[in-house]
């Protein structure tokens, strides 16, 4: 479980965040969503410690991360997985070597057993075998594949994604979240996704968080967020016309 407390963060003049709290729990896919500028990357980084929070707290399962120190902080970061829009892949590894690089960077495991562990996550992913290509022989669906297997290896208790399915084809994109979803509920990891993107919300969204100029404007599930009277909530959800003809069959 990951809670926010009356979250703040300034930059400048600018305030960003106002006072934002929230629960998000475990074997749950939570979405973070809004309108450009609302404050999702920025919630997002303050809850990993990108950024320092200008007031509220963040706590991981009840351990305090905004007042720890930088070691204990490290401990918290072994837990967390990330997978970022680009999917970050280091194009000179190879799909292996990407892979292994937190087993390297945070544990003492032999390479043999780092082997079995990159494999068992490969697998996972449906990319048995592809050890050795590299990012520019994949496709863009199989490169995120490559991110969440990256981003698991370690076996995360939590997992940040932002916008896991950007650049996708709407197929590729519902298979990334759906495997999101999956691997949320098998190893009960609390995860938590920056999307803009409304198949992901009706697909995956069992709570969502809805930002609004840097405030907590809606929260609710998928099953809710088409019949809530939230002005700003509904231009948001029907902002695209394709969506308003699907909700209304
Ligand atoms: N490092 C920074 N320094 C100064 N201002 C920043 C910084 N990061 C974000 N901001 C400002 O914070 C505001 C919110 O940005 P943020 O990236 O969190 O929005 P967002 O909801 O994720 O938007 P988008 O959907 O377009 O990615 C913007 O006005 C942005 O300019």
């Amino acid at each position: 479980m990951i809670t926010v407390e009356n979250i703040h963060k300034s930059f400048g003049d600018n305030q960003v965040l106002k006072g934002i709290s929230a629960e998000f729990k475990p074997g749950t896919t939570s979405l973070i969503i809004g309108g450009s500028g609302s404050g999702k990357t920025t919630l997002l980084k303050c809850m990993v410690g990108l950024h320092e929070p200008t007031e509220g707290t963040v706590e991981y399962n009840n351990r305090n991360f905004t007042t720890m120190n930088f070691e204990e902080r490290i401990a918290i970061r072994k837990e967390i997985g990330m997978l970022f829009q680009s999917s970050a892949l280091f194009d000179s590894m190879t799909v292996e070597e990407n892979i292994m690089f937190p087993l390297n960077m945070f544990t003492e495991q032999p390479k043999k057993e780092k082997l079995e562990r990159v494999n068992l996550v490969l697998e996972r992913v449906n990319l048995a075998g592809k050890n050795k290509l590299y990012p520019s022989e994949l496709s863009g669906g199989m490169m995120k594949r490559v991110g969440i297997a990256r981003a698991i290896a370690m076996n995360p208790k939590y997992l940040f994604c932002d916008e896991p399915n950007s650049g996708l084809d709407p197929k590729t994109a519902i298979l990334i979240d759906e495997l999101i979803k999956e691997i949320t509920e098998e190893y009960d990891i609390t995860t938590i996704i920056v999307t803009h993107d409304m198949n992901s919300v009706m697909g995956i969204g069992e709570y969502i968080l809805f930002l609004h100029q840097g405030q907590k404007w809606w929260e609710g599930s998928k099953e809710e967020i088409t019949s809530t009277h939230n002005q700003e909530l509904n231009d948001f959800v029907f902002a695209t016309k394709l969506m308003e003809t699907l909700l209304k069959k």
